[in-house]
């Protein structure tokens, strides 16, 4: 796709910005309407909207009963759809409005889409609720069978509700419409027209308000959206509406994939608009990677009757007036894995830890286990394996003496990890010992000839490995002594970027409960462990060791700096986020570099995940993330795959996938990175 806005512009990212308006309502006054409409349509088309909704019935009013049968308003309706109309292409916004409309001698109830200064498809509702308050039935006639077309303001545009809009040289911007009840029904008209192409379901409603009913909405819009892998867009009449009755409480909200992305105010008394960017890219990929989506499609497009089938209506895209980029609108986690909501955050790390117990509890039974063996380094990883043991055990009734954990120092072991592991070991009531790795490890280098047994200072990866291979060496040997198996430690972000010895190594074990888990959840999971699950000294270690430097600690520190992994392989907030659109969507680089830069810029900007300590809360600007997503491209794609493609067995935590060939991200170990970095380098500028 040739790119001619800049890059900056959530438009030209794969997103359609929407607003669901929320006009003052004037109660069979269809002038008055058509003025609110359209200053609401100003609105949109300074805050960049390309397309904006309003209410069932918005131009006549909902609630107007027997007057909706007379001539004078019917008129007056078509009249200010002409006004808006105009209003609308001004604006450059696409404008979906309600109205009663005739045909052939019936009238119906409608959505009536506005595009180039006039009606481009009028779609009636399908189902008109004629039960308890509702008395539909009584003014319309039934729009599912309806075919044809109709004349509005001198033009004659689709009449139908088999309709999805496609607007040109947008791709994925393709919607459809609903009107209220329609999506109250088991089967509402927007699933067969997200089978049918439309990524974004529009709902114009008009839905009184009753105690506990807003939730109801909610709960449909999110489910929709959820199953038929679409953008919802739903918003109902509000203050101005006819209480003769009822009241009204305007509920407007915006939903895609299950989730909310906006709400506006309810019983607010004042016009205004709840605006989203949604993901029709995004949309897109899900659709695609869900066979299911296409296969139902199929499926539904067998049984339908030819005249039943959807058709298309190709809209020009209306020509937006020049205006400041403006940000993303929707809501965006700096970490995808571990949610801003503080509830949801809880929520997922009760999840996580208990998924890792399961799966562990699982293979202790499995194999009669009564006792594991687990390299103690005083890092992150290995410390949660540890947590994760220790509760696995205690589920089990198992004695955590049966856990046999090791430090082992070696060649660049600091005093602070290794006396942070012997504290972790100690306090955690498991047996632990140390084993020295250096006198191994240099029979080693000596035997393969290697420029360090002879003192020069030579920390090549060759000497890296020769410790982290003789770790892993000792562990299975331990382990086969005490009838045990290795718990491996690798998380999902070290699996991504490669950052493992192979085989004998670090990459290996029998059982490996964090290979599912993202390292920037693993450090609000080791938090969340020690604020739920040990208090005093246990706590004080976890924490200590959360403040420790990542590091693999294989090289010596060099004038008291230690070696950093992050310094080598990125920030983990940038390679988890990296992963997290790459695995989970596909997105293309350019894409993955937007939303980071947006989620990244502004350290002031939303929330942060709570407890997340001040020194943590940084920024990236976009040169600085196009540089680490160059490496992590090169290391996801191009050389650490053959480590994935065979890798021990442990459960699948988060959404944002499992790396293991075996679970939902299989690959080549002989594949090139060029065509991701191809397209980092041509679509993302330098600042
Ligand atoms: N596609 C492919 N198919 C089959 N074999 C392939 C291959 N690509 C490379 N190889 C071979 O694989 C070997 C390189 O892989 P490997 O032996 O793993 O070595 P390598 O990936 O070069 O080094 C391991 C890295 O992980 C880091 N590390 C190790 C241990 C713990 C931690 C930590 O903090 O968690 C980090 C360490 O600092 C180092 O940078 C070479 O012998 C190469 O020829
Ligand atoms: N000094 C050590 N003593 C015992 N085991 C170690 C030692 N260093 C590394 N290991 C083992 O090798 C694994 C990989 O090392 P690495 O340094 O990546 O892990 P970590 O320190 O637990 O976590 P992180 O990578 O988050 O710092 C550790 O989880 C641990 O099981
Ligand atoms: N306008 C309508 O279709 C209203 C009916 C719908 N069930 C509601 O209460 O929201």
């Amino acid at each position: 796709m040739a790119r001619t806005e800049p890059f900056h512009a959530p438009r030209n990212q794969g997103f359609v910005r929407v607003a669901a308006a929320t006009p003052v309502v004037h109660p069979a006054d269809p002038t008055a309407n058509a003025l609110e409409h359209i200053a609401l349509i100003e609105q949109a088309g300074r805050e960049g909207a390309d397309l904006i909704v309003f209410p069932e019935l918005s131009v006549s009013g909902y609630a107007i009963d027997d007057l909706l049968m007379q001539d004078a308003l019917l008129e007056g309706v078509e009249v200010a759809i002409s006004m808006i109309a105009a209003a609308a292409q001004a604006a450059g916004v696409i404008a979906v409005v309600g109205a009663p409309i005739r045909q052939t001698d019936a009238l119906y109830n409608c959505a009536v889409v506005l595009a180039g200064g006039r009606a481009r498809a009028v779609v009636p509702k399908t189902f008109l609720p004629n039960y308890r308050e509702y008395y539909e039935k009584r003014w319309f006639s039934p729009g599912g069978e309806a075919r044809g077309s109709v004349r509005i303001g001198g033009h004659w545009c689709k009449f139908g509700s088999r309709v999805v809009m496609e607007v040109e040289d947008r791709p994925g911007f393709t919607f459809a419409v609903e009107i209220c009840e329609d999506f109250w029904s088991p089967v509402p008209p927007s699933t067969r027209a997200a089978l049918a192409g439309a990524r974004i379901l529009l709902n114009l409603s008009a839905s009184n308000v009753l105690i506990g009913k807003a939730d109801d909405r909610a709960l449909l819009c999110a489910s929709q959206s959820a199953r038929a892998m679409a953008g919802y867009v739903f918003t109902a009449s509000g203050w101005g509406e006819s209480t003769t009755d009822l009241a009204w409480d305007g509920q407007a909200m915006i939903h895609e994939l299950g989730a909310k992305l906006a709400e506006g105010p309810r019983f607010s008394m004042e016009s205004h608009l709840t605006l989203a960017d949604i993901d029709v890219e995004r949309i897109g990929l899900e659709r695609l990677r869900t066979g299911t989506f296409a296969d139902c499609a199929r499926d539904e497009d067998r049984r339908t009757s030819e005249d039943d089938r959807f058709g298309r209506i190709i809209i020009e895209a209306e020509e937006a007036p020049a205006g400041p980029t403006t940000d993303l609108i929707r809501p965006l986690d700096r970490f995808p894995f571990v949610p801003d909501d503080p509830a949801r955050l809880d929520q997922d790390c009760y999840e996580a830890f208990n998924i890792q117990v399961q799966g562990l509890m699982k293979r202790m039974k499995a194999t009669n286990g009564e006792r594991l063996v687990i390299g103690v380094s005083g890092g992150l990883d290995s410390t949660q394996a540890l947590l994760v043991a220790c509760r696995a055990f205690d589920r089990l009734g198992l004695p955590r003496t049966g856990i046999l954990a090791y430090t082992m120092p070696g060649f660049a072991t600091s005093d602070g990890t290794k006396s942070n592991a012997w504290a972790l070991m100690k306090a955690l009531g498991v047996t632990g010992a140390e084993l020295d790795i250096r006198p191994t490890a240099m029979t080693m280098l000596e035997g393969i000839g290697h420029p360090y047994a002879k003192g020069e200072p030579v920390h090549d990866i060759t000497f890296e490995n020769v410790q982290a291979g003789l770790r892993t060496d000792y562990l299975f040997r331990l382990a086969n002594q005490n009838n045990a198996f290795v718990l491996g430690t690798g998380d999902l972000s070290e699996l991504a970027l490669g950052w493992a010895t192979y085989g004998v190594g670090d990459h290996m074990s029998h059982y490996n409960v964090n290979g599912g888990v993202a390292k920037t959840l693993i450090r609000h999971l080791i938090r969340w462990v020690a604020a739920k699950e040990h208090g005093g000294e246990t706590a004080d270690i976890l924490h200590a060791i959360l403040d420790t430097e990542i590091s693999p600690e294989l090289v010596p520190a060099k004038d008291g700096q230690i070696q950093s992994t992050e310094a080598t392989v990125g920030p983990y907030a940038l390679n988890d986020f990296f992963l997290f659109y790459i695995t989970r969507f596909g997105l293309e680089p350019s894409k993955v570099a937007f939303l980071a830069h947006q989620a990244w810029k502004d350290a002031a900007r939303g929330d942060w995940p709570a407890n997340t300590p001040d020194d943590e809360k940084v920024e990236y600007d976009l040169k600085t993330i196009k540089d680490w997503l160059r490496k992590f491209l090169v290391r996801f794609f191009r050389t650490s795959q053959f480590k994935r493609s065979a890798l021990p067995n442990g459960p699948k935590v988060v959404t944002g996938g499992s790396l293991s060939p075996r679970g939902d991200w299989r690959a080549p170990s002989d594949s090139a990175a060029t065509v991701w970095l191809n397209e980092l380098e041509t679509q993302v500028p330098d600042a």
